[in-house]
């Protein structure tokens, strides 16, 4: 396609438009899009490459790449958008080892589904499950959205033409994650999304800051808040595992604000700090402690267990905790059925050490404890998780910032456990700190918006 002047249309005229404080909702609709834009991707002829390697010795840096591809159709009910920033989320980091499948199995399962759907289908997968930017275009039937929408957009996407998701609608059954089991994600320039996974960018923050919390705000946020999750009240003790890093950033300030007791698990002195600064009082350094809950690949230690148990009883005056937030898996699981009080809940959102998890059910049974699954969040439960980072009650743990080029090293460092709380990626934001709208509230809050940066 080509503007006035015969020059062929980039994605520089739609960051100029976005730049521009004159810019009207008329300007971005009138705006020409480019035929191809860049975008990081896992190709569908390299899923063996890692055959045969150690899960931590699969890098993405080797997987992940960025290329330019053609924009896709848009489609009833669904939106283009400008990405000025998106963020890296573990599951791009399984994307990119292909564990523990390849991702092109979702794309071909979803592109069976519908002609429209076909367009996923494709030999690269544009990946990542966060965004913050602007309306482009709308597809027929999108009457909330309109081009010029500054934007942030939630991960789940739906068909809803089952009865099943009409409750709650994680329950469809074409529930997926976009960006993980869809196509066009939004580590890229530009993305496609549904309407209904819109909402409102915080005014108060910049491009890369309204990108970070997305996915994992919202999955804490069922997970731990939500009816659907731990229903966490006033005065719970809640066990956090990875208390600092994406999701357990997220928990551990929603176990504050709720008025709930976190005990914060993490690895480092430096991880405990950042407990401290978000204000808890209750903190385990796990690799100081030295906890083994594992005797060998098959065995577990109920001392060990009992030894954990002990710990957290010294931290809460005895008690033990009504919840714990769990998604190592199979390495802490046993301990967290051990640990969890009479009555209370162990809720679950992943398996990052093991999806095969062992523990000593008499300890459930006998103790009348529940274990709930959890899994990302509905579109009202990720609106509520938004709207607390809007008014400044819950904030970004954005740490580090990468270039859309430097994405494989961002994904590296989360691979590897080498971050704190989240990892940003700028796409068409050309450098950090752009697109704060609220001066004022953002002065408020700077120096918990700032707590996890460059450490
Ligand atoms: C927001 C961010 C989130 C995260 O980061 S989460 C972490 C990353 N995610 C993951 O690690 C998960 C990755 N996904 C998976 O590993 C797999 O995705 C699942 C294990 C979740 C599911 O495996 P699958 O093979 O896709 O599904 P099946 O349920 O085994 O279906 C295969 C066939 O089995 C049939 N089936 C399902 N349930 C039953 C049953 N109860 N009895 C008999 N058959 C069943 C189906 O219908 C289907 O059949 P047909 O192949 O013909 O379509
Ligand atoms: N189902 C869903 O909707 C979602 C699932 N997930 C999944 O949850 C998992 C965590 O995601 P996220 O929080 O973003 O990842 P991060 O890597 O940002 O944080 C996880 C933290 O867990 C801790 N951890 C890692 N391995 C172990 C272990 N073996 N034992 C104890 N603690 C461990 C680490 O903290 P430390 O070293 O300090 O203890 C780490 O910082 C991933 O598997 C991801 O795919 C994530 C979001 C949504």
């Amino acid at each position: 396609m080509r503007i006035a002047g015969g020059n062929t249309v980039t994605v520089k005229d739609i960051l100029d438009a976005i730049q521009s404080p004159d810019s009207t909702p008329d300007d971005f609709a009138a705006l020409p899009l480019p035929e191809s834009y860049r975008a990081i991707t896992v190709h569908k002829d390299e899923t063996e490459m890692f055959a045969g390697l150690e899960t931590r010795d699969k890098d993405p840096r080797k997987s992940i790449h960025l290329d330019d591809v053609p924009l896709p159709e848009l489609g009833p009910g669904e939106a283009l958008v400008a990405v000025m920033a998106s963020s890296v989320n573990y599951n791009s980091v399984w994307t990119s080892i292909f564990e523990p499948l390849s991702t092109f199995g979702f794309l071909e399962r979803y592109g069976r589904t519908s002609e429209l759907a076909k367009r996923h289908d494709l030999p690269y997968h544009i990946i990542g499950s966060d965004l913050a930017g602007v309306v482009l275009r709308t597809g027929p039937g999108v009457n909330s959205w309109k081009p010029g929408d500054e934007v942030v957009a939630h991960c789940l996407s739906v068909e809803l033409e089952s009865s099943d998701g009409h409750n709650d609608t994680m329950l469809d059954p074409e529930q997926r994650i976009w960006g993980f089991e869809t196509n066009f994600g939004g580590l890229a320039e530009i993305a496609l999304v549904k309407s209904n996974q819109l909402m409102p960018k915080p005014d108060h923050l910049s491009w890369e800051e309204a990108a970070s919390p997305g996915l994992v705000n919202s999955t804490a946020y069922r997970q731990l808040v939500s009816r659907n999750g731990a229903g966490m009240k006033q005065g719970d003790n809640v066990l956090i595992w990875g208390a600092s890093g994406g999701l357990g950033s997220y928990a551990t300030q929603f176990a504050l604000a709720g008025g709930a007791n976190p005990i914060c698990v993490v690895s480092s002195p430096q991880k405990a700090d950042i407990c401290r600064a978000m204000g808890a009082e209750a903190v385990i350094d796990r690799n100081a402690e030295g906890y083994k809950f594992w005797k060998n690949e098959h065995e577990q230690d109920p001392r060990e267990w009992k030894r954990f148990g002990k710990r957290i009883r010294e931290l809460t005056g005895g008690e033990d905790v009504d919840i714990v937030f769990e998604h190592p898996g199979r390495e802490t699981f046993g301990a967290s059925v051990y640990v969890t009080r009479k009555g209370g809940t162990i809720v679950t959102c992943a398996s990052t050490s093991g999806y095969n998890h062992e523990y000593d059910n008499r300890y459930l049974w006998m103790s009348l404890k529940r274990i709930i699954g959890s899994h990302f969040a509905n579109y009202r439960e990720a609106w509520e998780a938004n709207r607390l980072i809007a008014k400044g009650k819950i904030h970004p743990t954005l740490s580090k910032v990468y270039s859309l080029e430097e994405t494989g090293q961002a994904a590296f460092d989360v691979h590897r456990n080498l971050h704190q709380g989240k990892v940003g990626v700028l796409c068409l934001a050309p450098e950090e700190g752009l697109g704060v709208r609220d001066e004022e509230m953002r002065a408020k809050h700077i120096d918990a918006i700032n707590r996890f940066r460059n450490i």
